[in-house]
């Protein structure tokens, strides 16, 4: 089953070693080819790749209108409501990172600031390969309507090859999502990127995905923006005899149940809780519908870890980076000041993952594979760019004017100097 490291073997097995595989040089060249192609050639190619990856072609591309309406017929009352309920706690979380405009009056000659304007079109890629994501609908949707983006454009697989799932398109409703493409994978972010006679091209893409989807957006990131490069989801869990065994195997499942890469780790100075929490993993996995996934993720990339004590679970933590981090110990803000890279924390013994996955407020698109060493979750700045400007008076000109001008001629950049100088009022 899933390994027992002692902490020096977790650093050379694990942390030392890169999280990228060999398939990834294969991915990327399958994603090169495909991009190439949708962008010479079009929708003909992006049936191409859709019938090649995805098996069937639907007959439409973009969701119709009475197809979102009659989704909302064919979706529970109270999942509509859970919806909903979930859309508001993310709406008010992310309304407090809202920004305004910056003007700033130096003084009576100067005055400078920075104008924060919403991208105006952004994809949102909602990954339907193997689940069903509509909390990744409101993820990505709902920080980019409020940052003010006028088209929302979703993209994600058809299901069965022909429809959408109805939840997703309810939840796109809910969130506020412009128009819906039945695409995935590559193809769906080539024809984002570069456009087609169908689908129209987008400022930036967002939004969680498998192997092909994570090289494509880093292919045709700098033709459009992106939010980041996501890897397999990553939860890791530092914890001491306080904790239940059976919560901390259920949170190691409830990420490895993502996908057979996802990573899932426990640190520990509690020799008993490894025990326990294994025998329970063992338990409850065999009880899980996607048991198959979930074994392959614990056995293949998951982990026990033994410390010697909580500092060195934290300096382990910090090592990994890990997206997801669960502290479950007593007074668990009490170590707030440990934590120096995380995509998002979970502090005590009631604070599952799965109330960030879904519900509380913060976002679940998150850093993963170490790099949230240097950067972070998704927000509403993903959908923002800053323009600085600057105002100054004919005075204030002048009284910079000599030091303009000596750096410029530092620069040997003596046009730069003359655009100051042919402005000054000679004497
Ligand atoms: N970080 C997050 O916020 C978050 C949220 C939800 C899901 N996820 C992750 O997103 C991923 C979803 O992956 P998924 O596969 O279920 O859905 P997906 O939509 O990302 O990928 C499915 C698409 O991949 C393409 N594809 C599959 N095999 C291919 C091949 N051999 N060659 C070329 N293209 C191929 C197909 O076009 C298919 O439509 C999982 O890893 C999951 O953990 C992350
Ligand atoms: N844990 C995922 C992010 O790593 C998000 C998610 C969506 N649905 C369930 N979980
Ligand atoms: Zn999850």
């Amino acid at each position: 089953m899933i390994s027992i490291y002692q902490s020096e073997a977790f650093q050379q097995e694990v942390l030392t070693k890169k999280t990228q595989n060999e398939q990834d040089e294969e991915v990327f060249q399958v994603a090169k080819n495909v991009i190439a192609d949708i962008r010479t050639n079009g929708d003909q190619a992006l049936k191409k790749y859709v019938k090649k990856f995805d098996q069937h072609v639907p007959t439409e591309w973009k969701v119709t209108d009475q197809e979102r309406k009659d989704a909302w017929n064919q979706v529970e009352a109270r999942t509509i409501l859970a919806l909903k309920n979930a859309a508001k706690n993310i709406k008010a979380f992310h309304e407090k990172q809202l920004q305004s405009s910056r003007f700033m009056q130096v003084d009576e000659d100067i005055v400078s600031g920075q104008l924060y304007r919403a991208i105006e079109k952004v994809g949102i890629y909602v990954p339907g390969g193997t689940a069903c994501y509509p909390s990744s609908v409101l993820m990505n949707a709902i920080p980019a309507v409020l940052a003010g983006v006028e088209e929302v454009i979703m993209v994600t697989p058809a299901r069965n090859g022909e429809n959408i799932a109805p939840i997703l398109s309810v939840a796109a409703d809910i969130a506020g999502v412009t128009t819906i493409y039945k695409i995935g994978g590559i193809q769906a972010i080539a024809a984002l990127a570069y456009g087609t006679e169908t689908v129209p091209t987008v400022d930036k893409i967002v939004g969680p995905g498998n192997a092909y989807v994570a090289a494509a957006k880093a292919l045709v990131f700098g033709d459009v923006g992106i939010d980041m490069v996501a890897g397999p989801s990553e939860v890791a869990i530092i914890a001491d005899d306080s904790a239940d065994p059976i919560h901390v195997a259920a949170d190691l499942i409830a990420q490895a149940e993502h996908d057979t890469n996802a990573r899932s780790f426990l640190f520990t100075p509690s020799a008993e809780l490894i025990e326990a929490t294994k025998k329970e993993l063992e338990q409850q996995t065999a009880v899980l519908p996607r048991e198959d996934i979930a074994r392959v993720s614990l056995e293949e990339k998951g982990g026990l870890v033994l410390v010697s004590d909580l500092d060195e679970a934290f300096v382990l933590s910090n090592q990994l980076a890990p997206e997801h981090l669960e502290i479950q110990l007593n007074n668990p803000l009490d170590y707030l000041g440990k934590i120096k890279h995380a995509g998002s924390v979970f502090l005590g013994h009631y604070t599952p993952e799965s109330l960030g996955d879904y519900y509380a407020g913060p976002n679940h698109v998150l850093p993963t594979s170490g790099t949230a060493r240097f950067s972070s979750g998704l927000s509403v700045d993903d959908f923002i760019k800053k323009t600085t400007f600057l105002y100054y008076s004919e005075k204030a000109l002048t009284d910079a004017a000599e030091d303009i001008v000596t750096i410029a001629n530092e620069e040997y950049l003596v046009g730069h100097a003359r655009a100051v100088e042919k402005r000054l009022k000679k004497n």
